[in-house]
């Protein structure tokens, strides 16, 4: 039974769920469920706390787990990172009160608090600065403010939470963060369940991001058309009843959608339509 850690709560914690159903596994509907079994999937879900998750996996207890790559670098654990999620995208930065300090060059002798501090201890030391840092559980901002420290480092998504704090980043991000697969360092990339579960896990990527679009066009055109919606691989093109038309199926991006039905109306195509997908295996 492949043992998966699936985070508990924060901002991993749904979207996670919520991937790992459209990929056709059983999900908990307790919050307060620990573990779960899912025998028709041969997988074993343990929720627990995101900053928790590489550790487990890396000490061989689990197979995989979901985390952010933040979590996972700051962590240190014996983890590594297989697949992207595209979910719970941010940054890492600092961010200090105007006139503080401009770059990370300009720290020493200051505090930072971050609660990511092997994330924040590595880097300075990378870049050769003597700052101290502070371990804080969250909500860091409020640190300087209360005196603790004059620098923070924190995930960024929207800025809002900095600007809030009439906090200014400083310098280029310490690192871009996502929703990631991890397991243990150097384990067999064959194993055929882990394997399994990534194509699942891809698969509603894909499904995620991109539709069905089907179109009847004119023998002559086709060609134009196809190079608009040239698919994964190659384009169903099959013939149509009435002649000198061809039907055309292809995946294309769901982001582009519109703009490609209105260049394929352009180009003579009619009866466009878009149809969602529901899961896939590539
Ligand atoms: N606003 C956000 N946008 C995107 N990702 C975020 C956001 N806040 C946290 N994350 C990501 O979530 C993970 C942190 O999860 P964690 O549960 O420790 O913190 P949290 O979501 O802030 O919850 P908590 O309430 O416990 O602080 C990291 O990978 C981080 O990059
Ligand atoms: O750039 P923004 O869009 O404002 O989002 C970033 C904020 O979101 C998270 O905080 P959360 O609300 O989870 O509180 P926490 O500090 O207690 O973790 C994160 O720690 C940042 O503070
Ligand atoms: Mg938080």
């Amino acid at each position: 039974m492949l043992r998966i850690a699936v985070p508990n709560k924060g901002a991993l914690s749904e979207p996670a769920s919520e991937m790992l159903q459209e990929a056709g596994y059983k999900q908990r509907k307790d919050r307060r469920e620990l573990v779960l079994v899912d025998s028709d999937n041969d997988v074993e879900f343990f929720f627990l706390r995101p900053r928790d998750i590489a550790v487990y996996v890396g000490s061989g207890r689990l197979d995989i787990g979901i985390t952010g790559r933040d979590l996972l670098l700051d962590s240190g654990a014996d983890a590594e990172e297989i697949m992207q999620l595209g979910f719970a995208g941010s940054t890492f930065r600092y961010a200090t009160r105007p006139g503080t300090a401009r770059e990370v060059g300009d720290f020493g002798g200051m505090t930072v608090a971050t609660s990511f501090a092997g994330l924040v201890t590595r880097h300075l030391d990378d870049h050769g600065v003597d700052a101290s840092v502070v371990r804080l559980d969250g909500a860091v901002e409020t640190a300087i403010q209360l005196g603790v420290a004059e620098i923070i480092a924190d995930v960024v998504e929207t800025g809002t939470t900095l600007r809030n704090a009439g906090l200014e980043i400083i310098g280029e991000p310490i690192l871009r963060s996502e929703a990631v697969v991890v397991r243990r360092t150097g384990e067999d990339g064959e194993d055929p369940k882990v394997r399994q579960f990534l194509r699942r896990m891809h698969g509603v990527l894909v499904a995620r991001r991109y539709v069905m679009m089907d179109y009847d066009i004119r023998v002559e055109q086709v060609e134009r058309a196809v190079a608009l919606t040239p698919g994964l691989e190659s384009p169903t093109v099959s013939p149509l009843h009435h002649e000198g038309w061809v039907a055309v199926r292809s995946m294309v991006p769901s982001q582009d959608a519109q703009r490609i039905m209105d260049e394929l109306y352009d180009l003579g195509a009619r009866a466009i339509l878009t149809t969602g997908i529901h899961a896939c295996r590539l």
